[in-house]
């Protein structure tokens, strides 16, 4: 089987889950795309799970309320083992990166971090991703009887629902305990929706001006349409917004249904993070910027007359 691990935040499964799940489809590797749930409360992820999958198997404990490295990499390997995995599939988040190495170990596999490619060739598993601050886009490849890879968010279409929902299975677990402990947390509180999560994204760059353009323009155009929030390298770079922001080759990728860039060139490390969205729409002052050429839709003109319309158009 491909083992998927879910990756789940608030009682919904995450978009890099769908993305992985397309991973597991386009990847060549046999076996039913089989997606593990791990978690406690998780009944509804899993059917959100069992849409798309061959088959669900559900983790729902206590002890996994709460995410540590040790216990989900003991449970994904106990279950890769289990269900003689081919090949592994974590998400190429931070809490994914940390936990897959150790189901590596674990199972003695190869381990592929951050793919954004897979392909299969009989055996060997085929993967691209970058490298060199992104300067470089290797292909790698590893063969074996099980192979671990994390994928990176946003370079995969999200799973459409297969053609008949996926069995689910309660799974029984033998966990460790946990040598480090949680002992509190703070969430950040954003109205605002992630934007790995995003539908539409507002993006400004250097052409916005400044910090306080960018806040009036991109936050306030993006709030009004219930949008996610990106910024170029150029802006994060000068300071005027936190690198979660960063959309590009070393900052996140991502695929919305609409892509609003503001004062954006369009460099090559920035398309490579945003090119696959559905529909690119850009404002520049300058006709000949590299965005207009993969744009669907383009306004030449100064954002500072454009944008300020713009919101007063979707306030109504
Ligand atoms: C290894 C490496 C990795 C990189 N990774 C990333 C990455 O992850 N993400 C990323 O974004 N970049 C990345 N970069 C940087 C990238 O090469 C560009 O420098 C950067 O994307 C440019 O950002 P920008 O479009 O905001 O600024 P600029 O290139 O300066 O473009 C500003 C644009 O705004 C327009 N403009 C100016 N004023 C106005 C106005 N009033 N109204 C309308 N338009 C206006 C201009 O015509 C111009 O096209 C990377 C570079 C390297 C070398």
């Amino acid at each position: 089987m491909i083992l998927v691990v879910a990756e789940h935040a608030g009682g919904k499964l995450g978009k890099s889950t769908l993305e992985m799940v397309t991973a597991a489809r386009e990847s060549g590797r046999e076996g039913p795309i089989t997606l593990l749930v791990l978690g406690q409360g998780v009944a509804d992820v899993a059917t959100e799970a069992a849409a798309v999958a061959d088959q669900v198997l559900v983790g729902d404990l206590p002890a996994l309320a709460q995410y540590n490295p040790e216990v989900w990499a003991a449970a994904v390997a106990q279950i890769a083992r289990e269900g003689e995995a081919s090949t592994v599939l974590i998400g190429g988040s931070r809490s994914g990166r940390e936990y897959a190495p150790r189901v590596a170990v674990k199972l003695d596999a190869p381990y592929l971090e951050d793919v954004i490619r897979l392909s299969a060739e009989g055996d060997v598993l085929q993967a691209q991703r970058y490298t060199f601050l992104a300067r470089v886009t290797e292909t790698v490849q590893a063969s074996g009887p099980v192979i671990v890879a994390t994928v990176k968010p946003g370079s995969f279409a999200p799973a459409a629902p297969a053609a008949a929902a996926g069995e689910q299975y309660d799974i029984e677990l033998d966990l460790p305990t946990s040598r480090t402990e949680i002992t509190g947390k703070s969430v950040e509180k954003s109205s605002r929706v992630a934007l790995s999560e995003a539908e539409v994204i507002v993006t400004g760059g250097r052409g916005v001006g400044s910090p306080e353009n960018f806040a009036q323009y991109v936050e306030g155009l993006a709030d009004n349409i219930g949008a996610g929030v990106g910024a170029t390298r150029a802006v994060v770079d000068a300071g005027w917004r936190p690198y979660a922001e960063q959309v590009g080759q070393t900052g996140k990728t991502v695929q919305p249904k609409a892509y609003i860039a503001l004062g954006v060139s369009g460099a090559v490390q920035h398309l490579s993070g945003m090119g696959k969205s559905k529909n690119i729409i850009a404002i520049n002052k300058d006709a000949e910027a590299p965005i207009f050429k993969v744009a669907d839709y383009g306004i030449v003109g100064d954002v500072n007359q454009i944008v300020p319309a713009l919101i007063a158009a979707s306030k109504k």
